[in-house]
């Protein structure tokens, strides 16, 4: 980027603020003689009829049908903040990313927290990943942090993405959800064991965004300097600790308050108080491939902290809440190919699909002109502003439609499960049990099998209380 960007750039930083501070209210009281607050329509005398050639009511009307945009295809229901992201330790050894060079330095952010399988109406305690995606304004332009608060994806193969998230959707013959839907996909995806595992688990359920962790679950790649490339994945840490809730007090809330994540992150800041999380990340030298039994470009597998530690980077604080929540939270247009210098997608296949998707969707619910959006902040972009994808690296091999070679599924899964304790092992066992007493024995026979693949004690334990379930169910 050349230093009149830069310029711009720090300009439209201060447009940010006004972005950022604006209010728009439309409900102003009407009926003071002013044509843009007029409380009656046009009539042939004080009983009607209306005239068609009102156009003051026409524009009214036609612009309330407007005020709802197209929705996100997924990640539907959301809250936003602001704040700051703060180097602590220069990351100049591994990135030239500019924003990590010195310690110290600071940025403006915004976060979007969401819920990935959802509706506007979608509980906030229910059973689902929440989305934790970040937007670093810097000198440079924008670079996206797209997290999930589980660290690994159902697939491993994009292709595979939207039979997944159908699965999970409500049927299209009754807009009802079905487990039997879920679980038949589940049955043909061994790979999405782990995740299962993790989902079903207190993991899958928390009544606060202050207290989960973030993970870029998708590999990407920083380069230094002298060219040379790392393995990356980043991970948010929230300063308040980690927090999930049971299936039991996820259902109390769900009742009492379906928006309670998304009101206890807007009260916080009300009162006052901050919202901290640290940054981490996990480097890889790329030749550890060779070594390691699974492969690190699958998306469906976490890197073993012992082995690749998390190194701190810096902290993001949220002190400051969203008021016009239409024109900063939902025309928010999030990539994980908003890259920068020194940053740059891997080969991760998962990653691959979604390097252009986003820019579609958001061309179809934003309009064309998506990035001049004030939130957006890339009015002076072009598509030569995309310089990380990777230039001068060598790539060969045979055009093919297939798997990974080692695919390795259920490892971690069981790693997974040990790890829990009794408390939590019990309730992801109860969680699975509840769901699979209720579909074909078919299929619940398949996934009895990569739970034992996964663990023989998990699977013996789910088997043993899936037959209580169904005595008791009379089946
Ligand atoms: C092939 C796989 C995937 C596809 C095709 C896909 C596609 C999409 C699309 C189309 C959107 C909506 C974009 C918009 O309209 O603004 C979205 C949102 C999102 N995706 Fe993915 N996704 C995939 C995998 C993942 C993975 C692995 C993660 C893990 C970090 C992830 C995290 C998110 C998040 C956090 C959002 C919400 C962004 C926001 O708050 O606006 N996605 N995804």
């Amino acid at each position: 980027m050349d230093k009149n960007n830069g310029q711009f750039q720090r300009k439209e930083n201060s447009s940010l603020e006004k972005t950022r501070s604006v209010t728009k209210d439309s409900s102003t009281h009407r009926g003071d003689g002013n044509p843009s607050t007029l409380s009656h329509s046009q009539t042939v005398g004080a009983r009607g009829p209306v005239l068609e050639q009102d156009n003051v009511l026409h524009e009214t009307l036609e612009t309330f049908v407007n005020t709802k945009i197209i929705e996100r295809p997924v990640h539907v229901k959301g809250f936003g903040a602001f704040g700051y992201f703060q180097t602590i330790h220069s990351m100049a050894e591994y990135t030239t990313l500019s924003f990590l060079q010195n310690p110290g330095q600071q940025i403006p952010v915004t976060v979007r927290f969401s819920l990935a399988v959802s509706t506007k109406g979608t509980p906030d305690t229910s059973r689902n990943v929440r989305g934790f995606s970040t937007k670093f304004y810097t000198d440079e332009g924008i670079f996206d942090l797209l997290c999930n608060h589980i660290p690994v994806f159902i697939v491993r193969d994009p292709i595979r993405f939207s039979e997944a998230i159908n699965a999970l959707m409500p049927s299209p013959v009754n807009n009802l959800i079905d487990p039997e839907r879920f679980w038949s996909f589940v049955a043909k995806a061994p790979e999405s064991i782990h995740f299962v595992v993790r989902l079903f688990s207190d993991a899958g359920t928390a009544k606060s965004f202050r207290h989960i962790p973030g993970h870029s679950v998708n590999t990407f790649v920083w380069k230094n300097t002298q060219d040379v490339r790392r393995y990356v994945k980043y991970h948010w840490v929230p300063f308040g600790g980690v927090k999930y809730i049971d299936s039991q007090e996820a259902a109390r809330l769900n009742g009492e308050n379906p928006d309670i994540a998304g009101s206890d992150l807007y009260e916080t800041i009300v009162k006052g108080n901050t919202v901290e999380y640290g940054l981490y990340v996990q480097l890889m030298n790329p030749d550890d491939v060779a070594m390691l039994p699974f492969d690190p470009l699958d998306n469906t597998k976490i890197w073993d902290e012992q082995l690749y530690p998390l190194l701190p980077v810096g902290q993001m604080v949220l002190n400051r809440n969203p008021d016009n929540y239409m024109e900063q939270v939902e025309k928010l247009a999030y990539s994980p190919s908003n890259l920068l210098d020194g940053a740059e997608l891997s080969d991760d296949k998962m990653l691959q699909g979604r390097a252009n998707i986003y820019w579609d969707s958001q061309r179809r619910r934003l309009g064309p002109d998506f990035r001049s959006i004030p939130i957006n902040q890339q009015k002076d972009w072009s598509p030569a502003s995309l310089v990380t994808s990777g230039n001068g690296r060598y790539v060969e091999g045979r055009l093919v439609r297939s798997d990974l070679p080692k695919q390795d599924d259920f490892t971690q899964a069981g790693q997974y499960y040990h790890a829990l304790s009794f408390v939590n092992q019990d309730h992801l066992i109860n969680n699975l049990s509840a769901e699979l007493a209720v579909i074909s024995p078919e299929i619940r026979k398949v996934i009895l099998k990569y739970l034992f693949q996964a663990s023989s004690e998990l699977g013996e334990r789910v088997d043993r209380q899936i037959n209580l379930q169904t005595k008791e169910l009379g089946k």
